[in-house]
């Protein structure tokens, strides 16, 4: 979120409310996310975080307000996707949808986007869990499927709730690094997150608390990428 009054944001939100179950989860929340930033959306939990990415993601309607995408190219990776157990499906097919949202359901991939594929099986350490079927993988390991196939979207707003929870010390890097890449490219993304790296080096940061937004700021010091390959 920022005071800047630049035009067309990727997303655009005005005094979004949402009710649920006769509570208030979000009340008149205001943000503009901008191409190539990261916005981190933080907070205790119960704060609204989820709901809130969800409104971005259009799978959640506000119950007042309103929410302008400028882009159909988005990506959400969603805090427990699910995929079904019964489903014969290798990380490698759950990868692949992802390059399907881009290119349109059931199309033969081109070289480029196999290509795109290997990359970010590669960037996130599955290649050698490529052929696995999804349902024997770990819960860290299935998240980090579930983010490759968020990335092989090549969105251009990439919406992640709690992208690092629940992995180990190379995968979170591998995530960080992912994502100031779809930065770099010129993506926004926007990562609800409780990880004081992401929040430190984040563009934004909206502070949620029972549904408000109590701080919405650029952290002191600025992003703090560089050390990203
Ligand atoms: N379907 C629902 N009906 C009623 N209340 C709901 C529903 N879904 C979520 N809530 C409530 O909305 C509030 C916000 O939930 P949300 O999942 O957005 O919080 P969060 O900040 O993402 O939390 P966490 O950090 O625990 O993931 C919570 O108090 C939750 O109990």
């Amino acid at each position: 979120m920022t005071s800047s009054t630049s035009a067309a944001p990727l997303a655009h939100l005005e005094g979004v409310h949402v009710e649920l179950g006769g509570r208030d989860v979000l009340c008149h929340v205001d943000a503009r996310v901008e191409r190539a930033s990261l916005t981190a959306i933080a907070g205790p939990n119960g704060a609204g975080k989820s709901t809130l990415l969800e409104v971005i993601a259009g799978t959640r309607a506000p119950s007042s307000g309103a929410v302008r995408l400028t882009t159909d190219a988005v990506g959400f990776v969603p805090q427990r996707a699910a995929v079904s157990e019964l489903l014969p499906v290798t990380v490698r097919d759950v990868v692949t949808v992802g390059a399907w949202g881009r290119l349109g359901a059931w199309r033969r991939l081109d070289a480029v986007a196999r290509d795109a594929v290997d990359d970010v099986l590669d960037r996130l350490a599955l290649t050698d869990l490529q052929r696995r079927p999804f349902a024997e993988l770990s819960g860290g390991q299935r998240q980090r499927a579930l983010l490759a196939q968020g990335l092989a979207r090549r969105a251009d707003l990439l919406l992640l709730d709690e992208p690092t929870t629940a992995l180990d010390a190379d995968s979170g890097r591998r995530i960080r690094d992912a994502v100031a890449s779809e930065i770099r490219r010129g993506a926004a993304v926007v990562c609800v997150t409780h990880d004081e790296g992401i929040i430190a080096g984040a563009d934004h940061v909206i502070r949620l608390e029972a549904g408000r937004v109590v701080d919405a700021v650029r952290p002191a010091g600025g992003p703090s990428r560089s050390h990203s390959s």
